[in-house]
């Protein structure tokens, strides 16, 4: 990794529970700290802030946070850090609640202002609302803003949409969206839902019981057939595609990807507008020749790098180079059988269908 944010080695020792995790991460985007209930990913996220004791090292953009008996305390620590529950000043309105963490900055060390964080989370038309009359979504959009207001150089998000009904977590995922293209901090962000991972993740850390199971660039561990990911029946690739073409006859948009385009339902997003799209390993099928006649829009060339058994024992997993990217195929074993297919071979991925993120 050329440009390192964290690079830790982490130990907590609970009564019934040991975080033993190492692990470096990237010093923009966001970094998604993903795993089952109960993995260690909160606790990973409070040792890097240093809410909570933890062994070993830890360094941030080469600065030393902890070092054997060496400690920054938190708040000396340049972060942000937002919880799952947003715990604002109820008596003040939410301008007072944005002011508050902004005041103690200094102007030097400033590098987001008010009238910038209220834009970027939308907060104009509530900054003279009481904290105590606000949704939770909009609970958790000051929250945000008032994190970003100190001007922290390393955001740090727990599971901030978990205790939010699915309108609310619909309304705030776009802000997230947001501080991604607009905010040059990078941002460690906890959850475990595979909706988030694939609309915010840039960077991906696998936990398990404790440990980093796997850490790497979103789309190389969903189409990493060694890792639970792959296994799932929604096993996806998350390529990224800058949108070229508008067809409002026939009511489709055109995508450049790796390797070249593609074909979706028509998105209202501008031209040029870069964007994520979703290819489930399901509805990618695999032909030796390019498709001739074929009601199938989308073919691209790609190069098989493996074929991995599957969980269905009639099917297989193949990862496809596509050039800089990946995706998934899950075909049958008699079709690969028949294809002859082996690492190596060129062959048409055909997709039956794609979806833009959002
Ligand atoms: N303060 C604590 N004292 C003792 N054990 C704790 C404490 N906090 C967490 N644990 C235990 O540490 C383990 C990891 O918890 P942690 O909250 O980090 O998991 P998580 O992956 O964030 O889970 P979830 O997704 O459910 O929030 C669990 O077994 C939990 O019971």
């Amino acid at each position: 990794m050329s440009d390192v944010g964290i690079d830790a080695h982490l130990q907590v020792q609970r009564d019934d529970f040991r975080l033993d995790a190492r692990l470096q991460l990237p010093s923009t985007g966001i970094s998604v700290l993903f795993g089952r209930s109960g993995c260690g990913k909160t606790t990973l996220l409070r040792a890097i802030a240093g809410l909570d004791r933890a062994q070993g090292q830890l360094s941030f953009c080469g600065e030393r946070w902890l070092d054997g008996t060496y400690c920054l305390p938190t708040h000396r620590r340049p972060l942000g850090y937002v919880f799952q529950e947003a715990s604002l000043f109820d008596h003040l309105d939410v301008r007072d609640n944005l002011t508050f963490g902004y005041r103690r900055v200094t102007r030097a060390e400033r590098h987001i202002d008010l009238d910038e964080a209220t834009a970027l989370l939308g907060l104009e038309p509530l900054l003279a609302r009481r904290a105590n009359q606000l949704s939770g979504g909009q609970r958790q959009r000051v929250a945000i803003a008032r994190a970003l207001l100190t001007s922290p150089r390393l955001l740090l998000m727990d599971e901030p949409l978990a205790s939010l009904d699915l309108d609310s977590k619909a309304e705030i995922l776009p802000y997230l969206e947001r501080l991604h293209t607009e905010l040059s901090i990078p941002v460690v962000y906890v959850t475990h839902s595979p909706d988030e991972v694939t609309r915010l993740a840039d960077h991906l850390v696998l936990l398990d019981a404790g440990q980093v199971r796997a850490c790497g660039s979103l789309n190389e561990l969903l189409t990493d057939p060694g890792l639970p990911l792959a296994q799932l029946d929604e096993a996806a690739a998350v390529i990224t595609a800058t949108l070229a073409e508008h067809d409002a006859h026939y009511h489709l948009s055109t995508l450049n990807v790796p390797g070249g385009t593609l074909t979706v339902a028509l998105s209202g997003l501008p031209l040029g507008t870069r964007t994520r799209l979703r290819i489930l390993a399901r509805d990618v099928s695999l032909a030796l020749a390019p498709p001739h006649r074929s009601s199938i829009l989308n073919s691209l060339p790609a190069r098989i790098q493996d074929l991995t058994p599957d969980r269905d024992p009639g099917r297989l997993l193949v990862r496809l180079d596509l050039g800089s990217t990946s995706i998934l195929a899950r075909i049958t074993r008699r079709s690969a059988d028949q294809l002859e297919l082996r690492p190596g071979l060129d062959v048409y991925a055909q997709i039956k269908s794609a979806a833009l993120v959002r």
